[in-house]
């Protein structure tokens, strides 16, 4: 089978983004979706035997929203949301006049986000804002130890619809994020898996951070790691409700609004190239 394909990248972190409304790759395979699915992101996320991406993404239909949204990472295990992913898929759904609106709705496993593409006076986007919806934490009991490779952590648990463990440090730069990272993800406190992300607080409105994910190892930016990071330095009262989080691949702008407990995610995204390919 052939398969079409846009491949994008939001900071550097990087998607494969397919089109499988009506089941247009996935129907005629007798195979269960959610297993198909998760052994194509495997294939098609091999850097050595497939196109290399950090996830795929598949565009479905939605009986409520203007577009339904999947993602698996490279392991093939599939997350819950995606912030890069995210917009990704909104600028891909707005240049490919999938939808002809700059504001939508798009359904997710973690509920309903509201993408919106910012164009410049030629109508090229340049930016996508994303009300990323309200982040989950247990207010007295989100931050505590763990104890990982013979060191104790302190980091603050809090979820974006995927879980994310957060840990400040001194510096970023002596933080070995693959041991610590790979532990904590697979540690049995986190039933789920969790990404991780380290994060170096440069002033009250920016910081810096690394992110060892779940499921697709360190990569150069998570949208919903910055969204959690921003939430527990405020929780942990480091850091005010709008910040520039500093990620390898680029900077995220990040606001957690107090007037209605929203998240809101502002940065690029950049298509690399189309394509197809026969699995
Ligand atoms: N690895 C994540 C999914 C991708 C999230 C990340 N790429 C983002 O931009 O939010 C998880 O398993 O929850």
């Amino acid at each position: 089978m052939i398969i079409n394909f846009e491949k994008m990248e939001g900071l550097g972190n990087d998607f494969v983004i397919i089109d499988d409304r009506k089941g247009a790759i996935s129907k005629d395979h007798d195979q269960e979706k959610n297993s198909f699915y998760a052994e194509l992101a495997v294939k098609l996320c091999s850097r050595n035997f497939g196109i290399g991406a950090d996830g795929i993404i598949l565009l479905l239909e939605s009986e409520k929203e203007d577009a339904g949204f999947r993602i698996f990472n490279s392991d093939g295990s599939e997350a819950q949301m995606c912030g890069n992913g995210m917009r990704c898929f909104a600028k891909y759904l707005f240049e490919k006049k999938i939808i002809d609106k700059k504001r939508f709705t798009v359904e997710t496993l973690a509920g309903v986000v509201i993408p919106e593409v910012i164009t410049n006076e030629s109508g090229i986007v340049e930016s996508i804002r994303v009300d990323m919806g309200i982040p989950a934490f247990e207010p007295d009991q989100s931050s505590f130890e763990l104890s990982v490779n013979g060191q104790s952590f302190h980091l603050t648990a809090v979820s974006m619809g995927n879980p994310h463990a957060v840990i400040f440090v001194n510096n970023l730069m002596d933080t070995d994020v693959e041991l610590h990272g790979r532990a904590i993800e697979n540690h049995p406190k986190f039933p789920e898996k969790t990404n991780v992300e380290f994060i170096e607080m440069v002033n009250p409105s920016q910081m810096k951070m690394r992110v060892w994910e779940r499921g697709a190892g360190e990569t150069l930016a998570c949208g919903t790691g910055a969204c959690a990071a921003l939430v527990a330095a405020c929780i942990n009262e480091k850091s005010e409700r709008k910040a520039q989080i500093e990620l390898k691949g680029g900077t995220l702008d990040i606001e957690w609004r107090a007037s209605n407990n929203h998240i809101y995610k502002t940065g690029p995204a950049r298509s690399v190239f189309t394509g197809n390919i026969e699995v």
